[in-house]
């Protein structure tokens, strides 16, 4: 009996010509995965998906003349890239099985029983056989225990790091399972991918391939996704997206900026040299840890369905204290033996299946539209909904993003509508039920002329936004001073929304300068509503205070496209004063860390405009700071353990090699330079350090030998640096 779904479970019966089912099934199946793994826009739920290809799968089965290597029930996952080395995975990345339900996980336990018993079976009867016994029928064979490992099922981009004698060699994606490409410039990068495993390579496989998962953090995500907003760029998608994305950059330098990290859950090819580790899974992420690899975290055992469905329950409980998109929870045979006796299908192991669950996700309706003018002009449609509750927080309001995602939707007023929460944070409408339409429906007009003033709206050239071009529009104006405010920027006390809104319906600000000419406007303050002694008092206290806030601040605060936080904070470290950046051309400005052609000539236009200028001159006769000498840093300030540092590497080094070291400096934030100075917060000697190591003991800069800067940096201790020593 088929187990997880009836046979005409919504699908055609037998008037449809099977051939034409496979071919539209085949068609839409691949729709969906250029939607899910290119686009991160999926029109599906996962289930939904899963019962397409579960049909399909049946139908081939049914008429094996119809099947195809092309068909989607041969690959898995997307496509290798253009662009990139094309590599063959040795042992193939499949994918893993879904059930979603106590039924469907119950029917896959017993299948792995049935198996390993039949095995069991057919050795004791060969054994019989062999010692010139018969087994009668009668014969009972015990069923063999098993252990099951849960693992969270990590929603990143799956990843096969090759290290060779300990050695990293290379990053592989999955690509479509067969071959993928080859990312290993970025995957240096990823924070729990040690260069070097901290293993003797004697007492480990020459060749090991680790697999598991390059994925962004959630905070880390929610961070980026922020900075790229106040950019004013169109935001990312969602973290396996932006993950995705970010692997495929051809610049690690860019790549290390994203944060990305690594946790690892499997093996793929193994060979030469002890293998011991690798005879249970539990064992194997263990040793992984030793060897300086994050393992996944959190991984639980059960040995019967009892104790599965407990762990799920509590596993699932767990999801949204975890800092990574979860989409499942694997469960795995934990015996390598076992697991060969299990052996695979086409697609995926028999030893694994994902429990997945319609998470994040929820139906309501949609009740209106508005239009919301933003910053920098933009309007945004935001979607009003019946409150519903998803993930723990209730949803009422969600960006619809632009007049095109709209029109992908179909969306009309009234509908039901699937909403989800991408990175757990950020509610988003994934598609209509359109089944449930009633005709009652009114269509979604977007507006030709700004909501706000009525200007006639422009199109963004080659982009989806509409932006309101009046210069003086208080929707702009008002976007305007709440992002100046904002924590981000001048983090101004006592400036609320409300307040805002009071301020520019009374006239009482007409542009972001006026905000500081409030002191002289006391009583009309007092005049506006609920605002007493105490309120106004907060207010231009507020506003006094965040004069004296950092040059980057007010840099951030001037609302320039792509100039967000980091760029102001890399702009100050390097100028120290709004003048000096003025002064720059864009060519001169590109040549600073960390600003790119785009920035500078952004920022170079925005200066170049009078108005602009003007704007500046006034908040200066105003008082606010414009940066000094002393806000200029030798790097900006970054979060790893060597944020902003600036170390020198020199001598003969055992464990590291050279460009290893320096990636390792970098990728802790720090800056890797040639020579010593007092700037130099610590130097790393190895043998026979000459001339720096003199320089850095005269001007009193602490200095490391290796094993320290890999304490500092995190690195569990060489087990032992002799052996590997070499000139
Ligand atoms: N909604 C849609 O339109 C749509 C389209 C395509 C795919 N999908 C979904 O994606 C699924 C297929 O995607 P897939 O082939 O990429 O497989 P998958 O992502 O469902 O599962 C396999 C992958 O899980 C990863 N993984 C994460 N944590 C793991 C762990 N602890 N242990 C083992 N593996 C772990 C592995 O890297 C592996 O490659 C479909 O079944 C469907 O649910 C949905
Ligand atoms: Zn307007």
């Amino acid at each position: 009996m088929d187990s997880t779904v009836p046979s005409n479970d919504g699908f055609p019966t037998a008037d449809v010509d099977p051939a034409d089912e496979v071919k539209q099934l085949r068609d839409d199946l691949r729709r969906h995965n250029r939607l899910y793994y290119v686009e991160a826009k999926p029109e599906i739920t996962d289930r939904e998906y899963d019962r397409l290809m579960r049909r399909l799968i049946d139908l081939e089965e049914a008429h094996p003349e119809l099947a195809a290597d092309d068909s989607p029930t041969r690959r898995v996952g997307g496509e290798p890239i253009a662009g990139f080395v094309t590599v063959e995975h040795r042992t193939p990345m499949l994918s893993v099985e879904n059930v979603y339900d106590e039924t469907a996980l119950a029917e896959w336990d017993a299948r792995v029983r049935k198996r390993l018993r039949e095995h069991a079976a057919d050795e004791a009867r060969q054994a019989a056989k062999a010692a010139g016994q018969e087994l009668g029928d009668g014969d009972e064979i015990p069923d063999p225990p098993v252990t099951y490992l849960l693992e969270y099922k990590i929603d990143g981009v799956a990843l096969a790091l090759l290290y060779e004698r300990g050695v990293l060699v290379r990053a592989v994606t999955r690509g479509d399972g067969a071959r993928g490409d080859d990312v290993t410039h970025n995957a240096r990068t990823l924070g729990g991918v040690p260069l070097r495993l901290n293993a003797d390579p004697a007492a480990i496989p020459e060749e090991c391939e680790v697999r598991g998962e390059a994925y962004i953090r959630n905070s880390d995500f929610a961070q980026l996704r922020a900075d790229r907003e106040a950019a004013g760029d169109e935001a990312y998608a969602n973290p396996r997206n932006l993950t995705a994305g970010s692997l495929k950059l051809l610049d690690p330098a860019l790549c290390a900026k994203r944060k990305l990290r690594f946790l690892a859950h499997g093996t793929g090819y193994v060979s030469g040299g002890d293998a011991a580790a690798f005879g249970e899974h539990g064992t194997f992420l263990n040793e992984l840890r030793r060897w300086g690899i994050a393992p996944t975290p959190e991984v639980r055992t059960a040995t019967d369905m009892p104790g599965l469905v407990a762990a799920i329950g509590e596993m699932i409980e767990a999801v949204p204290s975890l800092d990574f998109e979860v989409d499942g929870i694997v469960v795995k045979v934990d015996s390598h033996a076992q697991r060969e006796v299990l052996g695979l299908r086409s697609k995926s192991p028999r030893w694994a299946v994902a429990f997945k669950w319609e998470k994040w996700e929820a139906v309501t309706t949609l009740t209106d539209v508005t239009f919301q003018v933003g910053k920098t002009g933009r309007v945004t449609p935001v979607a009003a909904l019946k409150p519903v509750e998803i993930a723990g927080t209730t949803v009422s309001r969600a960006s619809l993003h632009n007049r095109d995602e709209i029109e992908r939707l179909d969306l009309k007023i009234g509908d039901r509508v699937v909403m989800e929460k991408a990175g757990k944070i950020i509610p988003h409408v994934v598609r209509v039920e359109l089944e449930e339409r009633t005709g009652d429906e009114t269509p979604i007009a977007f507006p030709t002329d700004c909501p706000i003033c009525s200007h006639m709206l422009l199109r963004e050239e080659g982009g989806v936004d509409f932006r309101c071009p009046n210069e003086a529009c208080p929707g702009r104006l008002r976007g305007s001073i709440k992002y100046f405010s904002s924590r981000k920027a001048m983090d101004v006390d006592g400036l609320g929304e409300k307040l805002i809104d009071a301020l520019i319906d009374a006239g009482l600000v007409k542009s972001l300068p006026d905000l500081y000419r409030l002191k002289d406007r006391r009583e009309e303050l007092l005049a506006l509503e609920r605002m007493g002694e105490t309120s106004v008092d907060n207010l231009l206290a507020g506003l006094e205070k965040s004069k004296s806030q950092p040059m980057w601040r007010l840099l951030t605060s001037l609302n320039i496209r792509h100039v967000g936080n980091t760029v102001s904070r890399a702009l100050a470290g390097e100028f120290g004063t709004l003048d000096e950046v003025m002064r720059h051309d864009a060519d001169s400005l590109a040549a600073t860390d960390e600003i790119g052609g785009i920035i500078a000539a952004s920022l170079a236009a925005w200066f170049a405009d009078p108005a602009n200028r003007a704007t500046v001159e006034e908040f200066r006769a105003l008082g606010l700071n414009l940066g000094s000498e002393a806000e200029k840093k030798p790097k900006a300030e970054t979060d790893g353990v060597l944020g902003g540092k600036s170390l020198v590497v020199t001598g003969t080094l055992t464990r590291f090699k050279r460009d290893e070291i320096e990636e390792l400096i970098r990728e802790h934030g720090g800056k890797a330079s040639s020579s010593v100075s007092k700037r130099t917060d610590y130097l790393v000697a190895g043998a026979r350090a000459g001339s720096k190591l003199a320089k850095a003991e005269k001007a009193g800069v602490p200095v490391l030998n290796e094993e320290e800067f890999a304490a500092l940096v995190g690195l569990p201790a060489a087990e032992s640096t002799e052996s590997k020593a070499e000139t």
